[in-house]
């Protein structure tokens, strides 16, 4: 054990001709020494390298120890760390993305334990649009397109940017016009938006939207109160948009609101998710994105929805949209990956919502899905420390704490980690 002879000779010598392992970095802290980073090194995952400053209060009084250490990716991911920090209004962040990765031997334990959970999975940003729509105050335009180019910036391949409805029903993207003009060029990232009828639709076309999403709901009194007509009528509206759209050579994606629970009905029967799935994905959908608007689903009430929507859309075609309201958010996920869903929308900081969806509280955090997918080491593109600054961003806009646990905690186990 290192703990019990440790001294300043021999922790230099250990120092020098090997990084520390696991169970060695566990046994300093565990015998009182104390450990924190600092120094500046360049980018690029070859060539950092980590200063460990150990100390530890002796009889003889403290002693410290720097040591420049090669950084070596199977540490310790409390060491595994490269020195960059990123200060922002609710703590420092380490420019490395720290989490737990997974080990090399999850693979064997995954396909045991996790099914068929993807290698890859496509997160969809719905942050600057369904977050943004359920705020009391109007976001400047100016604020929602920077919160737009932070989040293209983090790697994340589509980022929803707006809506093209009613600005008496939705006036807080009465701006949807401006927001797209402002990032329509924007390359590398699709940047749908939400067109309810024709007009919407031939509006965001002229402001140079290159995708579009239609909204229908699994059920009745959701349909009414959100869009402010029946299901069967707002089909045939959207048979309208999607026939222009192909018309365009434009792509329309499919939500469903309400897959699981509504606001005013309660429990939603999962054939009544897969009739209307099925009618969108036979209008042109290339993608039904499934929503727990009011964030009720767990499970128990996902795995029976999507094992009838799979029975009739492929379900490399469906996406998965959970509200975080009652915290099931992430086991969804978890459930949905591994009966084969491979399409995340989550929203930065947890912002949103639906206004017309009482007591929706926001859609789960970007940043908690990617911190749990890194976990399962499963590739998303998205670099979490670019991530952790757009949500610093549009809380501190918005003058309020991060919805994301994940966000908060990484600032939190920074903060700490330099004390220790
Ligand atoms: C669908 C409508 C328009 C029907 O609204 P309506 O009042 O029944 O329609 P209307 O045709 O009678 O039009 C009323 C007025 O709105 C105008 N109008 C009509 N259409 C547009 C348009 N596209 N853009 C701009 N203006 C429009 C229209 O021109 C008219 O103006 P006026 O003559 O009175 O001056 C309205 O109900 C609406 O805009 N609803 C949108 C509601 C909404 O955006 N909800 C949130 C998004 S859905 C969601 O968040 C759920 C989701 C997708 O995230 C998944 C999940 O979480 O479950």
């Amino acid at each position: 054990m290192l703990a019990s002879k440790v001294t300043k000779k021999t922790l230099r010598w250990r120092f020098r001709t090997r990084p520390l392992t696991f169970e060695e970095q566990f046994d300093l802290i565990a015998s009182g020494f104390s450990t924190s980073f600092s120094g500046a090194k360049s980018f690029g995952a070859d060539n950092t390298s980590s200063q460990i400053n150990l100390s530890k209060d002796t009889e003889g009084g403290a002693f410290q120890l720097r040591r420049q250490m090669r950084r070596d990716s199977s540490c310790n991911p409390l060491f595994n760390q490269d020195d960059r920090v990123v200060r922002t209004s609710i703590g420092s962040f380490p420019l490395s993305n720290r989490y737990y990765r997974s080990h090399g031997h999850l693979k064997d334990i995954k396909d045991k334990f996790l099914g068929s959970v993807p290698e890859v999975v496509k997160i969809v940003e719905v942050g600057p649009r369904d977050g943004l729509q359920n705020e009391k105050t109007i976001i400047p335009t100016e604020v929602k397109v920077e919160l737009i180019r932070l989040l293209v910036s983090s790697g994340l391949p589509v980022v929803e940017a707006t809506s093209f409805v009613s600005p008496k029903w939705v006036p807080q993207l009465a701006d949807g016009k401006d927001v797209i003009e402002a990032v329509r060029n924007l390359t590398g990232v699709r940047l749908p938006v939400l067109t309810p009828n024709l007009k919407g639709f031939d509006a965001a076309v002229a402001a140079g939207a290159k995708e579009v999403a239609i909204f229908a709901a699994a059920s009745e009194s959701f349909s009414r109160s959100n869009i402010n007509c029946s299901i069967e009528d707002s089909l045939s509206r959207y048979r309208d948009v999607a026939l222009a759209a192909k018309n365009h050579s434009i792509p329309v994606r499919g939500y469903i609101s309400c897959v699981v629970g509504c606001p005013i009905e309660g429990a939603v029967s999962p054939s009544k998710v897969a009739y209307v799935a099925k009618e969108l994905v036979d209008m042109g959908c290339f993608e039904i994105s499934l929503g727990d608007t009011i964030g009720v689903g767990t499970p128990g009430t996902v795995i029976p929805m999507l094992d009838a929507v799979t029975q009739v859309v492929p379900v490399e075609r469906l996406a998965v949209h959970f509200h975080d309201t009652y915290g099931q958010a992430l086991s969804n996920i978890l459930v949905s990956l591994q009966m084969g869903i491979s399409i995340v929308d989550s929203s930065v900081s947890g912002l949103g919502g639906c206004p017309y969806a009482k007591g929706a509280s926001g859609n789960v955090a970007t940043e908690d899905v990617i911190y749990m997918l890194n976990g399962l080491g499963v590739k998303t593109n998205v670099d979490l420390r670019k991530l952790l600054l757009a949500g610093d961003f549009i809380c501190k806009h918005l003058g309020r704490p991060s919805g994301s646990k994940a966000a908060i905690a990484l600032s939190r186990t920074t903060a700490t980690a330099s004390k220790l």
